[in-house]
Protein backbone atom coordinates (compact mmCIF):
# COMPACT_ATOMS: atom_id res chain seq x y z
CA UNK A 1 0.00 0.00 0.00
CA UNK A 2 1.40 3.48 -0.73
CA UNK A 3 0.39 6.73 1.05
CA UNK A 4 0.28 10.46 -0.94
CA UNK A 5 -0.95 13.27 0.90
CA UNK A 6 -2.93 16.45 -0.33
CA UNK A 7 -1.22 19.35 1.60
CA UNK A 8 -3.75 22.15 2.26
CA UNK A 9 -3.06 23.18 5.84
CA UNK A 10 -6.13 21.98 7.91
CA UNK A 11 -7.79 20.33 5.10
CA UNK A 12 -4.98 18.04 4.39
CA UNK A 13 -5.55 14.59 3.80
CA UNK A 14 -4.20 11.59 2.65
CA UNK A 15 -5.31 9.01 -0.48
CA UNK A 16 -4.39 5.29 0.33
CA UNK A 17 -3.29 3.39 -2.68
CA UNK A 18 -3.51 -0.16 -2.77
CA UNK A 19 -5.00 -3.76 -3.05
CA UNK A 20 -7.65 -5.15 -0.45
CA UNK A 21 -7.69 -1.86 0.94
CA UNK A 22 -11.60 -1.64 1.98
CA UNK A 23 -11.24 -4.67 5.03
CA UNK A 24 -8.36 -2.52 6.39
CA UNK A 25 -10.89 0.09 8.76
CA UNK A 26 -7.67 1.42 10.56
CA UNK A 27 -7.10 3.36 6.95
CA UNK A 28 -10.99 4.76 6.88
CA UNK A 29 -13.16 3.88 8.90
CA UNK A 30 -10.84 5.80 11.82
CA UNK A 31 -11.76 8.73 9.89
CA UNK A 32 -15.51 8.64 10.98
CA UNK A 33 -15.85 10.87 13.83
CA UNK A 34 -19.55 10.67 14.99
CA UNK A 35 -21.68 7.59 15.01
CA UNK A 36 -23.54 8.50 12.24
CA UNK A 37 -22.27 7.21 8.95
CA UNK A 38 -24.17 7.55 5.43
CA UNK A 39 -23.23 5.25 2.10
CA UNK A 40 -23.89 6.68 -1.11
CA UNK A 41 -23.95 4.96 -3.92
CA UNK A 42 -25.25 2.94 -7.36
CA UNK A 43 -27.72 0.10 -8.64
CA UNK A 44 -24.18 -1.29 -10.70
CA UNK A 45 -21.83 -1.02 -7.46
CA UNK A 46 -23.78 -1.98 -4.28
CA UNK A 47 -24.53 -5.54 -5.45
CA UNK A 48 -20.66 -5.39 -6.18
CA UNK A 49 -19.16 -3.77 -2.89
CA UNK A 50 -22.02 -2.66 -0.61
CA UNK A 51 -21.79 -5.06 1.91
CA UNK A 52 -17.84 -5.09 2.25
CA UNK A 53 -18.43 -1.83 3.17
CA UNK A 54 -21.33 -2.96 5.59
CA UNK A 55 -19.48 -4.88 7.47
CA UNK A 56 -16.46 -2.45 8.48
CA UNK A 57 -19.28 -0.09 9.73
CA UNK A 58 -21.35 -2.24 11.91
CA UNK A 59 -20.38 -0.32 14.94
CA UNK A 60 -22.26 3.03 13.15
CA UNK A 61 -25.55 3.83 12.81
CA UNK A 62 -25.87 3.38 8.85
CA UNK A 63 -28.13 5.34 6.20
CA UNK A 64 -27.75 3.92 2.67
CA UNK A 65 -28.65 5.39 -0.50
CA UNK A 66 -28.43 3.69 -3.71
CA UNK A 67 -28.83 6.08 -6.53
CA UNK A 68 -30.03 5.18 -10.13
CA UNK A 69 -26.62 4.66 -12.74
CA UNK A 70 -25.78 7.27 -15.03
CA UNK A 71 -24.05 10.40 -16.00
CA UNK A 72 -27.97 11.27 -16.71
CA UNK A 73 -28.41 11.33 -13.25
CA UNK A 74 -26.16 13.56 -11.59
CA UNK A 75 -28.65 16.01 -11.53
CA UNK A 76 -30.44 18.21 -8.55
CA UNK A 77 -33.40 16.02 -9.17
CA UNK A 78 -31.48 13.01 -7.98
CA UNK A 79 -29.47 15.00 -5.52
CA UNK A 80 -32.36 15.47 -3.16
CA UNK A 81 -32.52 11.38 -2.98
CA UNK A 82 -29.30 11.54 -0.48
CA UNK A 83 -31.22 14.29 1.81
CA UNK A 84 -34.47 12.95 1.77
CA UNK A 85 -32.97 9.26 3.17
CA UNK A 86 -30.50 11.44 5.78
CA UNK A 87 -33.50 13.42 6.89
CA UNK A 88 -35.57 10.81 7.33
CA UNK A 89 -32.79 8.89 9.01
CA UNK A 90 -32.14 11.63 11.73
CA UNK A 91 -28.89 12.00 10.29
CA UNK A 92 -27.21 15.45 11.80
CA UNK A 93 -24.13 17.89 11.72
CA UNK A 94 -21.85 15.16 13.06
CA UNK A 95 -22.53 12.32 9.84
CA UNK A 96 -19.74 11.65 7.41
CA UNK A 97 -21.21 10.27 4.26
CA UNK A 98 -18.85 7.64 1.97
CA UNK A 99 -19.01 7.95 -1.68
CA UNK A 100 -18.63 4.39 -2.95
CA UNK A 101 -18.76 4.93 -6.83
CA UNK A 102 -17.07 6.47 -9.88
CA UNK A 103 -16.96 10.16 -10.38
CA UNK A 104 -20.62 10.52 -10.51
CA UNK A 105 -21.74 9.23 -7.11
CA UNK A 106 -17.92 10.61 -5.85
CA UNK A 107 -19.28 14.36 -7.18
CA UNK A 108 -22.74 14.00 -6.23
CA UNK A 109 -21.93 12.65 -2.93
CA UNK A 110 -19.35 15.40 -2.33
CA UNK A 111 -22.36 18.30 -3.03
CA UNK A 112 -24.27 16.95 -0.65
CA UNK A 113 -21.69 16.77 1.84
CA UNK A 114 -20.85 20.35 1.09
CA UNK A 115 -24.47 21.34 1.74
CA UNK A 116 -26.37 18.53 4.17
CA UNK A 117 -26.62 20.71 6.39
CA UNK A 118 -24.42 23.57 5.37
CA UNK A 119 -21.67 21.03 5.16
CA UNK A 120 -20.57 17.44 7.05
CA UNK A 121 -17.49 15.19 6.72
CA UNK A 122 -17.16 13.10 3.53
CA UNK A 123 -15.07 9.92 2.70
CA UNK A 124 -14.28 9.54 -1.00
CA UNK A 125 -13.73 5.17 -1.84
CA UNK A 126 -13.45 5.59 -6.08
CA UNK A 127 -14.46 2.58 -7.80
CA UNK A 128 -13.06 3.41 -11.16
CA UNK A 129 -9.63 4.22 -12.79
CA UNK A 130 -11.24 7.90 -13.66
CA UNK A 131 -12.62 8.64 -9.96
CA UNK A 132 -8.93 6.61 -9.07
CA UNK A 133 -7.09 9.24 -10.65
CA UNK A 134 -9.23 12.62 -11.08
CA UNK A 135 -12.53 13.09 -8.95
CA UNK A 136 -11.98 11.65 -6.29
CA UNK A 137 -9.12 13.90 -5.39
CA UNK A 138 -9.24 17.39 -4.96
CA UNK A 139 -12.55 18.15 -4.31
CA UNK A 140 -14.55 19.54 -6.87
CA UNK A 141 -18.27 18.35 -6.26
CA UNK A 142 -21.34 19.01 -8.51
CA UNK A 143 -23.76 17.89 -10.77
CA UNK A 144 -24.68 18.74 -14.05
CA UNK A 145 -27.73 20.94 -15.67
CA UNK A 146 -29.21 20.54 -18.94
CA UNK A 147 -27.84 23.83 -19.91
CA UNK A 148 -24.02 22.71 -19.12
CA UNK A 149 -22.03 20.28 -17.25
CA UNK A 150 -21.02 20.35 -13.52
CA UNK A 151 -22.59 24.15 -13.56
CA UNK A 152 -23.86 23.86 -9.74
CA UNK A 153 -21.34 22.37 -7.38
CA UNK A 154 -18.83 23.54 -4.83
CA UNK A 155 -15.51 22.59 -3.37
CA UNK A 156 -15.59 20.38 -0.66
CA UNK A 157 -12.07 18.36 0.75
CA UNK A 158 -12.86 14.70 1.75
CA UNK A 159 -11.65 13.17 4.99
CA UNK A 160 -9.64 10.72 2.80
CA UNK A 161 -9.41 8.64 -0.41
CA UNK A 162 -9.23 4.81 -0.54
CA UNK A 163 -8.55 3.97 -4.11
CA UNK A 164 -8.69 -0.16 -3.68
CA UNK A 165 -7.35 -1.22 -7.17
CA UNK A 166 -8.97 -4.25 -6.72
CA UNK A 167 -12.29 -3.22 -7.05
CA UNK A 168 -11.21 -2.28 -10.75
CA UNK A 169 -10.69 -5.93 -11.20
CA UNK A 170 -15.11 -5.81 -11.85
CA UNK A 171 -14.55 -2.26 -14.09
CA UNK A 172 -15.73 -2.60 -17.93
CA UNK A 173 -13.17 -1.97 -20.46
CA UNK A 174 -14.76 1.10 -21.86
CA UNK A 175 -14.95 2.69 -18.56
CA UNK A 176 -11.43 1.31 -17.81
CA UNK A 177 -10.38 3.28 -21.11
CA UNK A 178 -12.11 6.78 -20.16
CA UNK A 179 -9.72 6.67 -17.09
CA UNK A 180 -6.58 6.51 -19.38
CA UNK A 181 -7.60 9.07 -20.86
CA UNK A 182 -7.49 11.38 -17.47
CA UNK A 183 -3.42 9.69 -16.38
CA UNK A 184 -2.40 10.65 -20.13
CA UNK A 185 -3.71 14.55 -19.46
CA UNK A 186 -1.21 14.21 -16.32
CA UNK A 187 1.76 13.66 -19.03
CA UNK A 188 0.74 15.83 -20.94
CA UNK A 189 -0.18 19.13 -18.70
CA UNK A 190 2.53 18.71 -16.24
CA UNK A 191 4.88 15.65 -16.22
CA UNK A 192 6.76 14.77 -19.79
CA UNK A 193 8.67 11.60 -17.95
CA UNK A 194 5.25 10.29 -17.38
CA UNK A 195 3.62 10.69 -20.80
CA UNK A 196 6.96 9.01 -21.91
CA UNK A 197 6.51 5.85 -19.61
CA UNK A 198 2.82 6.03 -20.27
CA UNK A 199 3.94 5.47 -24.04
CA UNK A 200 6.29 2.96 -23.26
CA UNK A 201 3.99 0.72 -20.74
CA UNK A 202 0.47 1.38 -23.14
CA UNK A 203 0.22 -1.97 -23.46
CA UNK A 204 0.54 -2.96 -20.05
CA UNK A 205 -1.30 -0.20 -18.80
CA UNK A 206 -4.41 -1.41 -20.83
CA UNK A 207 -3.62 -5.09 -19.56
CA UNK A 208 -4.14 -3.86 -16.37
CA UNK A 209 -0.67 -5.42 -15.56
CA UNK A 210 -0.96 -4.84 -11.44
CA UNK A 211 2.53 -2.78 -11.22
CA UNK A 212 1.96 -0.69 -14.32
CA UNK A 213 -1.89 0.09 -12.77
CA UNK A 214 -0.57 0.93 -9.28
CA UNK A 215 1.99 2.85 -10.67
CA UNK A 216 -0.33 5.09 -13.13
CA UNK A 217 -2.81 5.53 -10.18
CA UNK A 218 0.01 6.94 -7.99
CA UNK A 219 1.59 9.18 -10.58
CA UNK A 220 -1.60 10.77 -11.48
CA UNK A 221 -2.83 11.22 -7.62
CA UNK A 222 0.68 12.90 -7.15
CA UNK A 223 0.57 15.29 -10.46
CA UNK A 224 -3.35 16.09 -9.18
CA UNK A 225 -2.55 16.55 -5.62
CA UNK A 226 0.83 19.23 -6.24
CA UNK A 227 -1.90 21.44 -8.37
CA UNK A 228 -4.45 21.22 -5.94
CA UNK A 229 -2.07 22.17 -3.57
CA UNK A 230 -0.99 25.29 -5.32
CA UNK A 231 -4.12 26.40 -6.56
CA UNK A 232 -7.04 24.81 -3.93
CA UNK A 233 -9.84 26.71 -5.51
CA UNK A 234 -8.92 27.32 -9.18
CA UNK A 235 -7.78 30.83 -9.30
CA UNK A 236 -4.82 30.25 -11.38
CA UNK A 237 -2.95 26.96 -12.15
CA UNK A 238 -5.22 24.54 -11.49
CA UNK A 239 -7.37 25.40 -14.29
CA UNK A 240 -4.53 23.27 -16.35
CA UNK A 241 -6.78 19.97 -15.06
CA UNK A 242 -8.86 21.38 -17.13
CA UNK A 243 -7.19 20.27 -20.79
CA UNK A 244 -9.51 18.75 -23.77
CA UNK A 245 -12.57 20.08 -20.98
CA UNK A 246 -13.88 22.95 -22.81
CA UNK A 247 -14.38 20.54 -25.84
CA UNK A 248 -15.16 17.74 -24.09
CA UNK A 249 -17.66 18.99 -21.91
CA UNK A 250 -19.24 20.62 -25.20
CA UNK A 251 -19.65 17.56 -26.88
CA UNK A 252 -21.24 15.59 -23.13
CA UNK A 253 -23.56 18.80 -22.95
CA UNK A 254 -24.85 18.36 -26.84
CA UNK A 255 -24.91 14.37 -26.68
CA UNK A 256 -27.21 14.44 -23.46
CA UNK A 257 -24.89 13.21 -21.19
CA UNK A 258 -23.97 9.04 -21.17
CA UNK A 259 -23.95 8.46 -24.79
CA UNK A 260 -19.98 9.62 -24.46
CA UNK A 261 -18.26 9.08 -21.75
CA UNK A 262 -16.36 11.90 -19.76
CA UNK A 263 -13.33 10.36 -20.34
CA UNK A 264 -13.81 9.78 -24.45
CA UNK A 265 -14.80 13.51 -24.69
CA UNK A 266 -12.14 14.79 -23.22
CA UNK A 267 -9.84 12.40 -25.34
CA UNK A 268 -11.41 13.78 -28.83
CA UNK A 269 -11.39 17.28 -26.57
CA UNK A 270 -7.60 17.29 -25.76
CA UNK A 271 -6.28 16.17 -29.15
CA UNK A 272 -8.61 19.12 -30.56
CA UNK A 273 -6.39 21.21 -27.74
CA UNK A 274 -3.20 20.15 -29.29
CA UNK A 275 -4.28 20.76 -32.67
CA UNK A 276 -4.89 24.16 -31.81
CA UNK A 277 -1.67 24.37 -30.20
CA UNK A 278 -0.17 23.25 -33.06
CA UNK A 279 -2.02 25.67 -35.49
CA UNK A 280 -1.01 28.47 -32.85
CA UNK A 281 2.94 27.63 -33.60
CA UNK A 282 3.20 26.82 -29.98
CA UNK A 283 3.72 22.91 -30.32
CA UNK A 284 4.98 20.32 -33.11
CA UNK A 285 3.25 18.18 -35.28
CA UNK A 286 4.89 15.24 -33.93
CA UNK A 287 3.47 15.67 -30.20
CA UNK A 288 -0.08 16.37 -31.73
CA UNK A 289 0.73 12.47 -33.41
CA UNK A 290 2.14 11.08 -30.39
CA UNK A 291 -0.68 11.92 -27.97
CA UNK A 292 -3.53 10.89 -30.80
CA UNK A 293 -1.43 7.50 -31.13
CA UNK A 294 -1.42 7.06 -27.60
CA UNK A 295 -5.09 7.62 -27.04
CA UNK A 296 -6.02 5.61 -30.34
CA UNK A 297 -4.07 2.61 -29.09
CA UNK A 298 -5.69 2.82 -25.41
CA UNK A 299 -8.98 2.72 -27.36
CA UNK A 300 -10.06 6.45 -26.83
CA UNK A 301 -11.87 8.21 -29.82
CA UNK A 302 -9.97 10.88 -31.33
CA UNK A 303 -12.35 12.67 -33.66
CA UNK A 304 -15.67 14.75 -32.68
CA UNK A 305 -18.77 13.44 -33.28
CA UNK A 306 -20.71 14.24 -36.64
CA UNK A 307 -23.57 15.31 -35.85
CA UNK A 308 -22.21 18.45 -33.86
CA UNK A 309 -21.56 21.27 -35.95
CA UNK A 310 -18.96 24.44 -35.07
CA UNK A 311 -21.91 26.94 -34.01
CA UNK A 312 -22.66 24.41 -30.91
CA UNK A 313 -19.26 24.11 -30.65
CA UNK A 314 -19.01 27.40 -29.90
CA UNK A 315 -22.08 28.22 -27.67
CA UNK A 316 -21.20 25.36 -25.23
CA UNK A 317 -18.03 26.33 -24.89
CA UNK A 318 -18.70 29.83 -24.49
CA UNK A 319 -20.38 28.51 -21.50
CA UNK A 320 -17.55 27.55 -20.08
CA UNK A 321 -16.68 28.38 -16.23
CA UNK A 322 -13.34 29.60 -17.34
CA UNK A 323 -15.11 32.26 -20.15
CA UNK A 324 -13.93 35.23 -18.46
CA UNK A 325 -15.98 38.85 -20.40
CA UNK A 326 -17.06 36.69 -22.76
CA UNK A 327 -13.45 35.26 -23.71
CA UNK A 328 -12.93 31.42 -24.06
CA UNK A 329 -10.29 30.85 -22.21
CA UNK A 330 -8.54 27.49 -23.30
CA UNK A 331 -5.88 25.14 -21.68
CA UNK A 332 -3.06 24.72 -23.91
CA UNK A 333 0.01 23.13 -24.38
CA UNK A 334 3.60 25.05 -25.19
CA UNK A 335 5.21 21.75 -25.29
CA UNK A 336 5.27 18.45 -23.56
CA UNK A 337 4.15 18.82 -20.25
CA UNK A 338 3.79 22.66 -20.32
CA UNK A 339 -0.18 23.30 -20.05
CA UNK A 340 -1.38 26.74 -20.55
CA UNK A 341 -4.36 28.79 -19.95
CA UNK A 342 -4.97 31.14 -22.43
CA UNK A 343 -7.59 33.65 -24.26
CA UNK A 344 -4.94 34.14 -26.74
CA UNK A 345 -6.54 31.87 -29.22
CA UNK A 346 -8.74 33.82 -31.59
CA UNK A 347 -11.91 32.38 -32.14
CA UNK A 348 -11.14 31.69 -36.45
CA UNK A 349 -8.63 29.34 -35.23
CA UNK A 350 -10.69 27.14 -32.92
CA UNK A 351 -13.62 27.28 -36.01
CA UNK A 352 -10.44 26.22 -38.46
CA UNK A 353 -9.32 23.44 -36.02
CA UNK A 354 -13.42 22.28 -35.67
CA UNK A 355 -13.59 22.39 -39.37
CA UNK A 356 -10.54 20.52 -40.03
CA UNK A 357 -11.67 17.79 -37.78
CA UNK A 358 -14.26 17.47 -39.81
CA UNK A 359 -16.95 19.53 -37.75
CA UNK A 360 -19.57 20.58 -40.42
CA UNK A 361 -20.38 24.60 -40.27
N1 LIG B 1 -14.62 16.14 -9.39
C1 LIG B 1 -13.66 16.03 -10.27
O1 LIG B 1 -12.56 16.56 -10.10
C2 LIG B 1 -13.89 15.21 -11.50
C3 LIG B 1 -12.78 14.80 -12.26
C4 LIG B 1 -13.01 14.02 -13.38
C5 LIG B 1 -14.30 13.61 -13.70
N2 LIG B 1 -15.33 14.00 -12.91
C6 LIG B 1 -16.69 13.52 -13.20
O2 LIG B 1 -16.68 12.12 -13.02
C7 LIG B 1 -17.71 11.55 -13.82
C8 LIG B 1 -17.18 10.36 -14.57
O3 LIG B 1 -16.74 9.41 -13.63
P1 LIG B 1 -16.53 7.88 -14.03
O4 LIG B 1 -15.78 7.80 -15.28
O5 LIG B 1 -16.03 7.22 -12.83
O6 LIG B 1 -18.00 7.40 -14.40
P2 LIG B 1 -19.20 6.78 -13.54
O7 LIG B 1 -19.19 7.27 -12.17
O8 LIG B 1 -20.43 6.97 -14.36
O9 LIG B 1 -18.84 5.23 -13.51
C9 LIG B 1 -18.73 4.54 -14.73
C10 LIG B 1 -19.60 3.28 -14.80
O10 LIG B 1 -18.92 2.21 -14.16
C11 LIG B 1 -19.74 1.61 -13.17
N3 LIG B 1 -18.82 1.18 -12.12
C12 LIG B 1 -18.17 1.95 -11.25
N4 LIG B 1 -17.30 1.24 -10.54
C13 LIG B 1 -17.41 -0.03 -10.96
C14 LIG B 1 -16.74 -1.23 -10.62
N5 LIG B 1 -15.76 -1.24 -9.73
N6 LIG B 1 -17.14 -2.37 -11.22
C15 LIG B 1 -18.11 -2.34 -12.17
N7 LIG B 1 -18.74 -1.23 -12.57
C16 LIG B 1 -18.39 -0.08 -11.97
C17 LIG B 1 -20.68 2.70 -12.77
O11 LIG B 1 -21.85 2.17 -12.17
C18 LIG B 1 -20.94 3.36 -14.11
O12 LIG B 1 -21.88 2.64 -14.84
C19 LIG B 1 -18.21 12.66 -14.71
O13 LIG B 1 -19.44 13.14 -14.21
C20 LIG B 1 -17.14 13.71 -14.58
O14 LIG B 1 -17.66 15.01 -14.81
C21 LIG B 1 -15.15 14.79 -11.84
O1 LIG C 1 -9.97 18.88 -10.62
C1 LIG C 1 -10.04 19.71 -11.53
O2 LIG C 1 -9.79 20.90 -11.34
C2 LIG C 1 -10.41 19.30 -12.89
O3 LIG C 1 -10.65 20.15 -13.73
C3 LIG C 1 -10.47 17.84 -13.18
C4 LIG C 1 -11.33 17.49 -14.38
O4 LIG C 1 -10.82 16.26 -14.90
C5 LIG C 1 -12.78 17.23 -14.02
O5 LIG C 1 -13.46 16.73 -15.15
C6 LIG C 1 -13.54 18.38 -13.40
O6 LIG C 1 -14.78 17.93 -12.91
C7 LIG C 1 -13.86 19.47 -14.37
O7 LIG C 1 -14.26 20.55 -13.64
P1 LIG C 1 -15.02 21.79 -14.27
O8 LIG C 1 -14.80 22.86 -13.28
O9 LIG C 1 -14.43 22.08 -15.60
O10 LIG C 1 -16.44 21.42 -14.38
ZN1 LIG D 1 -12.19 15.40 -16.32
Amino acid sequence: MKRLDVALGERSYPIFIGRNLLAQAELWVSEIAGKQAAVVTNETIAPLYLAQIRQQLEQKEVCETILPDGEQYKTLETLNQIFTDLLEANHNRKTTLIALGGGVVGDMCGFAAASYQRGVDFIQIPTTLLSMVDSSVGGKTGVNHPLGKNMIGAFHQPQCVLADLSLLDTLPEREYAAGVAEVIKYGLICDAPFFDWLEANAEKLMARDGEVLAEAVYRSCQNKAEVVAEDELESGRRAILNLGHTFGHAIETAEGYGSWLHGEAVATGMVLALQLSCRLGWIDASLVERATSLLSSCNLPVEPPKNMNVEQFLLLMGRDKKVIDGRLRLVLLRGLGEAVVTSDAPEQDVVAVLRTAGVAP
